[in-house]
């Protein structure tokens, strides 16, 4: 045992490749709620496969049969199956690449397994083999009014599509998103809602300041004590900015779960002893997430909280690893 190894370390020399599958509709907030996770590990051992890359039909044939992405047949599930049991074994595979600009197939690249593979996509754990496989399930689940507005500004500004284009084409999505994505929830370890901030469209707009609410499967215990302090003395003195948050047990998403609710901006030095206690965990220092913010808004703390959440499913997947050379979990 030595001791002094970091979480970093032993994850570069364990054979385990961990798998944390992301579903949701396209524009949802995947990407944004997975940051954290890439930022504290590293670019180097964190990847991320997009399920897009696994559409069985280009973007023509798509408009020929009439069908959306959305709609199971149109993926090879089974090929993504095979792919993600490779990936575990440390074989390289050949991925599909879906080219956005053409509509079309690229060729196959080969892709070889990082030490964090994030599995990004709209039906990532839609079977059970998926489920089986992935080790860590997430469902983001926007309020649709928000998903709508990040859907419109994301294509028109960026991928050149017309409003009305972006909204039809939503509306035609709607029925296969009810039937298809959305039942994926009931079987996330953690599941995020977004909806609009209680502080006003102006704050929302202009610092990116929605309701975030992290339902997350009841566990025993944590692996370790990580404490979110506040001081109530400093920020009833302190602070300038908003927030708020509330925590209820419910049965949503079909099984027992803690729900908790944050709105607004909290300000760094409250949301340090967070960041700081996670460093002493995993012995990674300084993470830095928010160095450069004085305020951190709900999206940026709940994702912290939900690559916490992470951090303890790797170590409880094999805690031989860590118990061996990570003093004490
Ligand atoms: N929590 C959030 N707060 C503010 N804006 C957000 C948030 N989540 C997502 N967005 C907006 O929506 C856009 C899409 O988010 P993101 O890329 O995370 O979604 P995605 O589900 O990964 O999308 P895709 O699957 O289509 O690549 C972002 O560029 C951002 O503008
Ligand atoms: O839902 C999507 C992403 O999750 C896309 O609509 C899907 O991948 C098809 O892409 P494109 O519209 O570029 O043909």
């Amino acid at each position: 045992m030595t001791g002094n190894e970091n979480f970093r370390d032993i994850i570069i020399k364990s054979p385990r490749v961990f798998i944390i599958g992301v579903a949701g509709d396209s524009g949802s907030g995947k990407t944004t709620f997975t940051n954290s996770v890439r930022k504290i590990f590293g670019d180097d051992i964190v990847s991320t496969i997009t399920l897009d890359d696994y559409h069985t039909f280009d973007r023509e044939e798509r408009k020929k049969r009439n069908i959306t992405p959305l709609a199971p047949e149109a993926n090879n599930l089974s090929l993504l199956e095979e792919h993600v049991a490779n990936l575990k074994d440390g074989i390289t595979i050949k991925k599909p690449v879906y080219n956005h600009k053409t509509g079309m197939f690229d060729p196959p690249v080969p892709y070889a397994p990082s030490e964090i593979i994030i599995l990004e996509g709209l039906h990532t754990f839609f079977t059970s083999r998926l489920r089986e496989l992935i080790d860590f399930t997430i469902f983001v689940n926007p309020d649709t009014n928000v998903k709508y507005s990040w859907k419109i500004n994301r294509d028109v500004m960026d991928r050149g599509y017309k409003k009305e284009d972006v909204l039809a084409e939503l509306k035609s999505r709607d029925a296969d998103y009810k039937n298809f994505v959305e039942p994926q929830a009931k079987h996330a370890n953690a599941v995020i809602e977004i909806s609009d901030s209680t502080y006003g469209k102006r704050v929302q707009n202009a610092r990116n300041v929605y309701k975030v609410t992290l339902y997350q499967e009841k566990i025993d215990e944590t692996i370790q004590n990580i404490s979110l302090n506040f001081n109530l003395f400093a920020i009833n003195s302190l602070s300038d900015r908003n927030f708020c948050m509330g925590f209820k047990h419910t049965n949503k998403y079909g099984r027992k779960s803690g729900a908790l609710f944050l709105d607004g901006e909290f300000q760094y030095d409250v949301v340090r002893y967070l960041e700081k206690g996670i460093e002493d965990q995993i012995k990674m220092r300084p993470l830095s997430l928010f160095a450069e913010k004085r305020y951190v808004n709900a999206t940026d703390l709940i994702a912290l909280l939900l690559a916490w959440r992470i951090i303890n499913k790797r170590i409880s997947s094999s805690p031989d690893e860590f118990n061996a050379r990570y003093c004490r979990i």
